[in-house]
């Protein structure tokens, strides 16, 4: 018996309502366009369990997906209710579940057998696991299915996103991040996309997060693998402070890697984050130049299946999870509103410095700029030119810009291009006679006088 009023259910119109037996081992799949949205419940009274990429579902609890590929697996057979319409759904028998849970045990055996150590001054560290493939074979979704199986132990894995060209991990699109997770994920969102300052039922991740603001390493390679290089320090130093975390260990997910010419760059993230294992996910050839590029190191090689239900997801699908990304970092979603503030910057305020990222394979490599380093070298590619103000105009509108931790007045292009990031603001209108802009921010007041940074990606939007 419900109290009047509060008994969802008679708000459900029950035709509506599909339910789906599973038996164990099988996957619930489905699809939900981006202006469409379906409710699913594992069944109050199933005896079952179910989790969706490694974390579970509560019973009754309704958990909401709009704009979607996913899919929710059984170990011991359950019954779901979905609300709604989905585009695809089926129930999938073959999965590699069973692989990707035996690659977690092996995890798990090594941090075991690190925890058991007896605890030196450095504490012992566990497996660091990177993960590569080609484009949509499952790498994030292995990531936080190998996440959400070593939180659900009491681990405290350190999640590493090196992926800009995605939705990001509590961030945003284009950047490059890790944060460390202790506590339970959230069903409907993974990995979330913002470190949100408002009333959660997750517990609040705080991730490290640099902007790297192009789509593709290619475009930069020389900036992208500084920023891995400050990135692997950071976490190294913060390990140092996390005796968990360093006893669990890495999991790196990675941009698409998919031939030879990736390799060097594979090369250099595995000797920055001293990478113990690597798993190839959907390329036998990938695999195989792997295996030979790391036979005579201690470095396993694994690989992987890839499941049946990974989708190539098309370039509007995914515009519009970056959008929609975005549109929650500085909205919220049902579950948290957020109120954004609107600021005015003026371009000829003393704290103003607009920075932008250079894309080095477009036309902006032939524009004088700054380089990062003294070398030679660092000329002739990308780097972060700063911006005069009578250069500041419409082209920035509808952007991100990354409000980094360094200071407007003092930084150089080195510090701009190799610093961390504080939050993001979004450019609703330049004023280019006034010489001032509109920006939408998370937080009251000023936007702090720190070194501003636009980048090409992700690519222009509308939030409202
Ligand atoms: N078993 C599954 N059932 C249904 N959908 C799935 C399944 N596994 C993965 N997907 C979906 O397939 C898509 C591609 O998967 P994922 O993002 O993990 O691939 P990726 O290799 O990381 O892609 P990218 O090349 O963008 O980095 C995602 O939308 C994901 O949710």
């Amino acid at each position: 018996m419900a109290l009047p009023g509060l008994d969802v259910t008679d708000s459900i119109d029950s035709a509506s309502i599909l339910t789906r037996e599973l038996k164990p081992n099988q996957e619930f799949r489905f699809e939900v366009p981006p202006n469409n949205s379906i409710t699913i419940r594992l069944t109050a009274g199933t005896a079952g369990t179910a989790e969706l990429f490694g974390t579970e579902l509560s019973k009754g609890l309704p958990y909401t997906f709009t704009c979607c590929k996913s899919a929710i697996y059984t170990w011991t057979g359950c019954s779901l209710s979905i609300e709604g319409s989905p585009s695809v759904e089926y129930i999938a028998e073959e999965t590699p579940m069973s692989t990707y849970l035996n690659l977690h045990i092996a995890l798990e055996k090594l941090r075991v057998g690190a925890s058991d150590c007896p605890p030196t001054a450095e504490g012992a560290q566990g497996p660091r696991i990177l993960l590569v493939g080609p484009p949509d074979v499952g790498k994030t979704t292995l990531c936080k299915i190998l996440t959400g199986y070593s939180i659900r132990q009491g681990r405290k894995p350190m999640v590493i996103n090196l992926d800009t060209a995605g939705e990001g991990v509590l961030s945003a699109p284009g950047t490059l991040s890790a944060a460390s997770f202790g506590s339970v994920m959230d069903v409907e969102d993974g990995f979330g996309s913002s470190p949100m300052s408002a009333p959660s039922a997750i517990p609040v991740k705080l991730p490290l997060v640099y902007y790297y603001g192009l789509e593709m390493p290619e475009s930069g390679v020389k900036r992208y693998k500084r920023l891995i290089s400050r990135m692997a320090v950071a976490v190294n130093s913060r390990l140092e402070e996390d005796i968990e975390t360093k006893n669990t260990g890495l999991i790196i997910d990675t941009p698409s890697f998919d031939n030879q010419t990736n390799g060097d760059l594979i090369s250099y993230i595995v000797a920055e984050f001293s990478v113990t294992a690597i798993a190839v996910l959907g390329s036998e050839r990938l695999y195989n130049t792997m295996l030979k590029s790391f036979s005579s190191s201690s470095v396993s090689v694994i690989k992987l299946p890839t499941s049946g239900g990974c989708v190539d997801r098309d370039a509007p699908f995914k515009k519009a999870i970056r959008d929609a990304t975005v549109k929650k970092y500085f909205f919220g979603d049902e579950k948290c509103t957020l109120s954004p503030y609107t600021v005015t910057i003026e371009f000829d305020s003393p704290g103003f410095a607009l920075w932008e990222v250079v894309d080095a394979n477009s036309a902006d490599k032939n524009i004088s700029f700054l380089p990062i380093g003294e070398d030679e070298s660092s000329l002739q590619s990308e780097v972060v030119r700063k911006l005069a103000a009578n250069e500041v105009d419409s082209r920035f509108e509808n952007l991100i810009v990354a409000v980094l931790q360094v200071d407007a007045k003092e930084a150089g292009a080195k510090e701009v291009g190799e610093s961390a990031v504080l939050g993001f603001v979004f450019v609703q209108e330049v004023d280019e006679k006034e010489r001032r802009m509109k920006v939408l921010s998370p937080v009251p007041g000023r936007v702090p006088a720190k070194a501003l940074l636009v980048g090409k990606w992700p690519e222009g939007m509308f939030l409202t």
